[in-house]
């Protein structure tokens, strides 16, 4: 073990994406995987580890606490997990103010595919009249939308309103509940659980006489440990928070 290997906890190690990175962070040359902490493990064990990251695949009702305690602590953080709405990532800033040594990634998506589709989307959303997404999920899912759908919302929302375009047409007036899906900062986000699935997102972008689809598919979890290990190779240089694994690419957008 070199002074350099990252020695890496993984939080969540037990379920479906802790399980693939514990494999990957096994498999990497430059990392050691110190501590494997599932639900019923404390979050101080991470600590006497003496891991210098952390993943964490959890849950939204644990996620906020191991990030907050990783900080607390000088760890570094790959935060996969979802449930990071503005109020939580507004209290992890604060939290790094006080800590600015600490590196935070907070990454909706970690499969490059899905990153690169969510980036050309929103760029390509202010040149259309409609803008829709369609998530699709194993029905396993606990949160819906998908925090990938969410976050991509949030980015063509930004650049539709930053461009003055205004909400997409909708004639709609009489609704069963639901039947236009979430309303996210005005983009609708249609979510879909589907025994047989893994991950797979479509953006609509439509204009008269004309779609563009934007369609990413991650068929097995394998797709998700690329950005995983970039973000654990990464995250230590760039200390501070970092929303979306876009923000360690060099999209040129
Ligand atoms: N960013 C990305 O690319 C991806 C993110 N995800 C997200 O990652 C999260 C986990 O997804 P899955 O692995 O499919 O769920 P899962 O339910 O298979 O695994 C979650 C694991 O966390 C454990 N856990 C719960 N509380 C814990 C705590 N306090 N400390 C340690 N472990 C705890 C559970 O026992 C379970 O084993 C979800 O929020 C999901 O949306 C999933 C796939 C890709
Ligand atoms: O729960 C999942 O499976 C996934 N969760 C993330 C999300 O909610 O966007 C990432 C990916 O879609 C898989």
């Amino acid at each position: 073990m070199s002074a350099h290997t990252i020695r890496v906890a993984v939080l969540g190690a037990g379920g479906r994406m802790g399980s693939e990175a514990v494999k990957a962070v096994e498999s990497a040359e430059d990392m050691e995987l110190v501590a494997a902490l599932g639900r019923s493990d404390s979050f101080q064990q991470a600590i006497d580890s003496g891991a210098t990251h952390v993943v964490d695949l959890t849950v939204p009702d644990a996620t906020v606490d191991n990030v907050h305690g990783a900080v607390a602590n000088g760890l570094h953080s790959v935060v996969g997990t979802t449930g990071w709405d503005a109020s939580r990532l507004e209290a992890l800033r604060g939290l790094l103010e006080e800590h600015p040594e600490a590196g935070v990634l907070i990454a909706p998506n970690f499969a490059l595919g899905s990153v690169l589709a969510s980036a050309f989307a929103a760029k390509a959303a202010q040149y259309f009249e409609s803008a829709e997404i369609v998530e699709l999920h194993h029905p396993n899912k606990v949160d819906a939308p998908s925090g990938t759908a969410v976050r991509t919302a949030e980015l063509m929302a930004g650049a539709r309103q930053a461009a003055g375009v205004g909400p997409s047409p909708d004639a709609t007036q009489q609704e069963v509940e639901g039947a236009r899906g979430a309303d996210i900062d005005g983009i609708r986000v249609h979510s879909v659980r589907l025994r047989g699935l893994v991950a797979h997102q479509e953006v609509l972008l439509g204009s008269a006489g004309e779609q563009l689809t934007f369609r990413h598919d991650s068929f097995d979890r394998a797709s998700f440990m690329p950005g995983v290990l970039l973000g654990l190779r990464t995250v230590a240089q760039r200390p501070g928070l970092t929303h979306g694994l876009d923000g360690y690419l060099d999209l040129g957008l």
